[in-house]
């Protein structure tokens, strides 16, 4: 297979929030992540890690408190930190688009969804509104809404949990983007739902040659639906590998905690094991180099100094950021 130029780049990414008491949390520190076009990468790590930042920092949504202190974030070579915020609206939704967890909170509760779609449609190109219209009863159709024609009339809160989340994916998709970020986007769905939804993510990146970044706490599912699994502790990237090989032979210990913690086929509450200690807080004077130090069983005082970034296969595609990997 050739290989692709990535379609995102983010290097160094740093990121700090001012915080009303007075002080800065530093939520993302030194954070290098590509994306190649079509694949499915999922960013893994536990609440509060910075996932759900580091995702509004690529659409340049994050509120006026939080400042990015370094690095750069590029998708199709174009530098997004430097973009007029006209070009990122552009950006926003034609090359990325997002889907959030509460679909309630992201649609428009007074607008028909068919309008919604719409909007989307004519604030990127199209001209008449007739065909938006048409097209956004084609894109209900598309995910899976029964009966889109008289749907595209009803507003959100006439539609189920699992259409909203649907709808949602059609106002994502409607642009056709080329990054679509599902930030827990099936979480607090049941089970069918959950599959459902994933389902259909992954059938239209596939019709629509788009990659995805699967934002999720949930490793389990990561290793179901994606090809790479990247993991954040406390705002760093510690590991990324092929999906099949990071359960199999990971090599960051908070990945490994991770792992134990994940139940699986066969697991049993005696096997299963809450990740110790807890993640530093971000706001500390004094945040060690690796922010697993003080969790880690592993720990020395080389620890003290930032590891490196470090290839842990023949071919590149899996690296850890550990100065004593398993
Ligand atoms: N507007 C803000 N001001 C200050 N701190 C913030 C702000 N938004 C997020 N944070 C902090 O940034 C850190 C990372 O939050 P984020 O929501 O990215 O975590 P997450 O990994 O997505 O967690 P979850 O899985 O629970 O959604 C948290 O400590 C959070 O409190």
């Amino acid at each position: 297979m050739p290989v692709l130029a990535p379609l995102l780049t983010v290097r160094r990414l740093s990121l700090a929030f001012a915080l009303p008491q007075g002080g800065r949390a530093s939520v993302l520190d030194g954070l290098s992540l590509d994306i190649a076009p079509q694949e499915a990468l999922a960013l893994v790590g536990e609440s509060g890690s910075g996932k759900s930042v580091f995702a509004l920092a690529l659409l340049r949504l994050l509120d006026r408190h939080a400042e990015i202190t370094d690095g750069e974030i590029r998708i199709e070579g174009e530098d997004l930190l430097h973009a007029s915020d006209k070009r990122m609206q552009d950006l926003r939704g034609k090359t990325l688009a997002i889907i959030f967890q509460n679909p309630a909170s992201s649609l428009n509760p007074i607008r028909r969804i068919g309008r919604q779609i719409a909007d989307v449609l004519l604030a990127h190109g199209e001209r008449s509104a007739d065909a938006a219209r048409r097209r956004a009863v084609q894109m209900l159709a598309r995910v899976g809404i029964q009966d889109a024609a008289r749907r595209a009339n009803a507003y959100p809160f006439e539609l189920s949990g699992g259409m909203k989340q649907r709808v949602m994916i059609a106002l994502a998709l409607a642009a056709s983007p080329r990054l679509l970020i599902a930030d827990e986007a099936t979480t607090g769905l049941d089970v069918t739902t959950q599959a459902m939804v994933m389902d259909l993510i992954h059938e239209q990146a596939r019709a629509n040659n788009m990659a995805t970044l699967l934002i999720t706490h949930d490793l389990a599912l990561a290793a179901e639906r994606c090809d790479r699994i990247a993991v954040i502790h406390a705002g760093q990237l510690v590991e990324s590998a092929p999906a099949a090989r990071l359960l199999t032979a990971a090599r960051h210990p908070y990945t490994r905690a991770l792992l134990t913690a994940t139940p699986h086929a066969g697991s049993t509450l005696a096997n299963l094991r809450a990740i110790p200690g807890q993640a530093p807080d971000t706001a500390a004077a004094d945040l060690p180099a690796c922010r697993y130090y003080a969790r880690c069983d592993r720990r020395t005082e080389l620890c003290k100094s930032l590891p490196p970034m470090q290839t842990a296969s023949s071919n590149g595609a899996h690296v850890v950021a550990c100065h004593h990997p398993l």
